[in-house]
C-alpha cells in the first residue's frame, strides 16, 4: 500500500483558511503595444484544502503563468495571487507553506538522488534526514545513491515531488506533474496526489489533457485564452455532457417528420441517396426507437453518441468561431455554466 507522503496528517495543524489558494483578478500582460500578450485576464478562482484540483486549459492558456504568479516568480499587472490571504513574497517560510513543481526541475546529473535533496534541505531549514523520509514518500529509497542522469522521466518526476516535499508544505502547486509519465506512473501519481490531498493539503495540479487528470481531481478550473471559462466540482461538470443519438432512415421525409413531431434538439443532419441521418440532443435512444416504432418509420441506425468529459473540456476552451489566432485580450467564449 502508498505510505501517506507525511505520518502527521496537516489537517489538524493548519487552520483551513492558511491552505486556500485564491487568485482574485488576476491579469499578466506582456510586453506591451502591437505585441502585447494578455496570458492572464480577470482570473478568478480559488482552491480548497483536502482536493485535489486540476487546473486545466489548452497549451498556452495561461497555466504556467498564473501558478509563477502564485509563486511570486511573475509580478501580476493588475490583481492579486494568494496562499492562506498572503502573496507569497509575504510568506515567513514560503517552503513550509507552498510546495511548487514547475516544469521539468532541473537536476544536476552527476548528483545523487540523495545529494540533490541535501542540497536543498537547508535552503528550506530542514535537516539532512529530511531527504530520505522524501525519497522514501516517493518510493526512490532504493535508488537513492544513484546518480539523477540516469533516471528515466517518471524517477525525476518523483525526485521533483520529494523536493516540494522537504518543507512538509499544506500546499502543492504542479504543473503538468504526469507529463511524460507511463500509465503506471500515471497511476503511482493518482494514489500520491489522493493521499496528499487527504491529509488535507491542497493540492493544484496543471494539465492541458483533462483525462490524464480525470480520475485524480475532485475539483476543476478550466481556463482558456488567460480566462475563467469554468470551475466546479468534477461531477458538475460531466453534467455538462449531453446525451446524443444518431438515428437513419432510407426513407429521409418520414424521419424528417418524425424528428419535427418529437420536437428533438438537432445538433447535426447528413443526407445522400441512402436517405437522411439525424444526430438528435438530450434525447435517448429507447425514446426515439419507440416513437419510430409508433410512427412507422423504418430506421437503419439507432445508437447512442454520448459526450465524454474530454469533448465537454474541448468544447470549452475552443476558440470562438472564425478565430484561430484570438489577439490579445480577446474576450472568452460564453460560460457554459455560468460561472464566476
Ligand atoms: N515571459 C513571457 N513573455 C512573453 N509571453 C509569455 C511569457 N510567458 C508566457 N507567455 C505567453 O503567455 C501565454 C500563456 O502562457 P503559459 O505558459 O502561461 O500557458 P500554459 O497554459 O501554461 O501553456 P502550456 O500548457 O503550453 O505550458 C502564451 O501565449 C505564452 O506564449
Amino acid at each position: 500500500m502508498q505510505p501517506g507522503p507525511t505520518s502527521t496528517p496537516t489537517s489538524t495543524s493548519t487552520p483551513d483558511d492558511d491552505r486556500t489558494v485564491r487568485v482574485e483578478h488576476l491579469t499578466k500582460t506582456f510586453g506591451s503595444g502591437p505585441h502585447a500578450v494578455r496570458a492572464v485576464d480577470d482570473l478568478n478562482f480559488e482552491v480548497r484544502p483536502g482536493r485535489v484540483t486540476g487546473f486545466l486549459g489548452p497549451n498556452g492558456a495561461g497555466k504556467t503563468t498564473t501558478l509563477r504568479m502564485l509563486l511570486g516568480l511573475v509580478s501580476p499587472t493588475s490583481g492579486t495571487a494568494t496562499v492562506g490571504g498572503r502573496r507569497y513574497a509575504e510568506i515567513a517560510r514560503p517552503a513550509h507553506v507552498v510546495g511548487a513543481a514547475l516544469e521539468a526541475a532541473s537536476f544536476h546529473p552527476g548528483r545523487t538522488a540523495r545529494d540533490h535533496l541535501r542540497v536543498f534541505a537547508p535552503q528550506v531549514g530542514v535537516p539532512d534526514t529530511r531527504a530520505d523520509e522524501v525519497l522514501a514518500l516517493v518510493g526512490l529509497s532504493a535508488v537513492a545513491q544513484r546518480r539523477v542522469g540516469g533516471f528515466s522521466l517518471g524517477m525525476r518526476q518523483r525526485l521533483a515531488l520529494a523536493t516540494t516535499l522537504l518543507g512538509d508544505p499544506p500546499v502543492l502547486l504542479l504543473d503538468e506533474p504526469a507529463n511524460g509519465l507511463d500509465p503506471e506512473g500515471i497511476a503511482w501519481l493518482r494514489g500520491f496526489l489522493r493521499a496528499l490531498a487527504h491529509e488535507g493539503r491542497t493540492v493544484l495540479v496543471s494539465s492541458h489533457v483533462l483525462s490524464e487528470v480525470e480520475q485524480t481531481v475532485d475539483d476543476v478550473v478550466i481556463i482558456a485564452r488567460g480566462r475563467l471559462v469554468h470551475a466546479s466540482p468534477l461531477g458538475e461538470l460531466a453534467r455538462l455532457a449531453r446525451r446524443r443519438v444518431e438515428v437513419a432512415s432510407p426513407d429521409a421525409a418520414a424521419l424528417d417528420a418524425l424528428v419535427a413531431a418529437g420536437g428533438w434538439a438537432v445538433d447535426d443532419v447528413r443526407r445522400g441517396p441512402d436517405g437522411a441521418t439525424y444526430v438528435l440532443l438530450d434525447v435517448d435512444t429507447p425514446a426515439v426507437g419507440a416513437a419510430a416504432f409508433g410512427a412507422g418509420v423504418e430506421l437503419h441506425r439507432l445508437q447512442a453518441r454520448d459526450v465524454g468529459l474530454e469533448d465537454v473540456f474541448l468544447q470549452l476552451t475552443a476558440p470562438p468561431p472564425g478565430a484561430e489566432q484570438p489577439p490579445a485580450g480577446a474576450p472568452a467564449p460564453a460560460r457554459l455554466d455560468g460561472a464566476a
